[in-house]
């Protein structure tokens, strides 16, 4: 069990409740909120009020969402008798799909080639559900899923854990000495740093795990070897010349699920809020946002800073002489 804090709606209207959250189900989280300027963040509550109220949606300056998921429907896997259809990045035996289906036990997990492909396949109704992994132990956060969730209109309605336990992988009579190379997602290479600077192996980075897996299989390749699953091994019949080889033995993913309709809070479950917003700079900017999460006693996770693309890099004795002034910073 682990403690976590909840629930903001809007800058105007905040709340707090300490929760508990256990670590084996999903954790539900209200939608992904956006806040990049005082015009949308007006817009952004407007909207949140008017769904609340199940407005006819006649009126063009509001923006219309979809339909929110119950709770029910939240944890449910089966949508009209067919199974529920959950993207994730990789190919079969990637550790993404081990967390679909942790997520969504009895779903259809859909591969995509890329994390942006996972995005769209929820928003052209392809799938359902989007898992895609946001921060590791180890290796800390993955900044592309944080980008693409700036990008794309998907919400966050949970998350999932999973414990990562990496093997070393070679073909049929490939002994460790015979290794030069080694394939890999490059979290997961990060996550083996000591390991593999220990053996002596030079790395090369694919999209990940099993696809590593996947290509030493195919090319029937001696001289290197992957860092992937045991599923992932059986998967394309390959050896497992080490187990365990991640440099922590507590080697955690957490995953987001991503719909295209936010959830309603309830209150017999766990919430957390993920919001996003970006500061004018100045002395203490950030000193003073973070103040309205401490007076109100909420617990923060995690606290992520993201560069504002449209913006080029400030000089450090630009204005008032302050050195540091955040582009944009994300409360996780
Ligand atoms: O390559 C995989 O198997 C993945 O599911 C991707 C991924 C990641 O992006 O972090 C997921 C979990 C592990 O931390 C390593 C890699």
């Amino acid at each position: 069990m682990a403690t976590a804090t909840s629930i903001v709606r809007s800058p105007a209207a905040l709340l707090s409740a300490k929760v508990t959250v256990s670590d084996h189900k999903p954790t539900p989280t209200v939608q992904f909120s956006r806040f990049p300027s005082k015009r949308s963040c007006f817009t952004a509550l407007l909207s949140s009020l008017h769904d609340n109220n199940n407005d006819d949606d006649n009126n063009n300056n509001v923006i219309s969402h979809p339909k929110p998921l119950s709770s029910s429907q939240l944890f449910n896997s089966v949508s009209n008798g067919s199974r529920l259809r959950v993207a994730y990045q990789g190919v079969r035996g990637a550790y993404s799909e081990a967390a679909a289906e942790k997520a969504y036990p009895n779903c259809e997990a859909v591969p995509c080639d890329q994390f942006d492909s996972a995005f769209q396949a929820v928003e052209k109704w392809l799938v359902d559900r989007a898992v895609l992994p946001i921060e590791n132990s180890l290796g800390g956060s993955i900044h592309r899923n944080y980008d693409l969730l700036l990008r794309h209109s998907l919400h966050i309605v949970g998350e999932v854990k999973l414990a990562v336990q990496h093997c070393l992988l070679a073909n049929h009579g490939v002994q460790l000495e015979d290794l030069s190379r080694v394939l890999s997602h490059p979290q997961a290479l990060a996550q083996c740093e000591n390991t593999l600077t220990k053996i002596g192996l030079s790395r090369e980075a694919v999209d990940d795990t099993a696809l590593a897996a996947k290509h030493v299989a195919l090319h029937k390749l001696k001289d290197t070897g992957a860092v992937a699953s045991s599923s992932a091994a059986k998967i394309y019949g390959l050896n497992i010349l080490a187990q365990d080889i991640q440099d922590d033995c507590d080697n955690v993913t957490r995953f987001l699920i991503l719909a295209r309709e936010p959830i309603i809070p309830g209150i017999q479950n766990p919430f957390k809020t993920s919001i996003v917003f970006s500061l004018e700079e100045g002395p203490g900017v950030l000193f003073k946002a973070l103040a309205v999460f401490a007076l109100r006693q909420i617990n923060l996770t995690k606290i992520e800073s993201r560069p504002l693309r449209n913006q080029p890099l400030r000089a450090a004795d630009d204005n008032n002489g302050s050195k540091f002034h955040p582009d944009c910073v994300d409360v996780f």
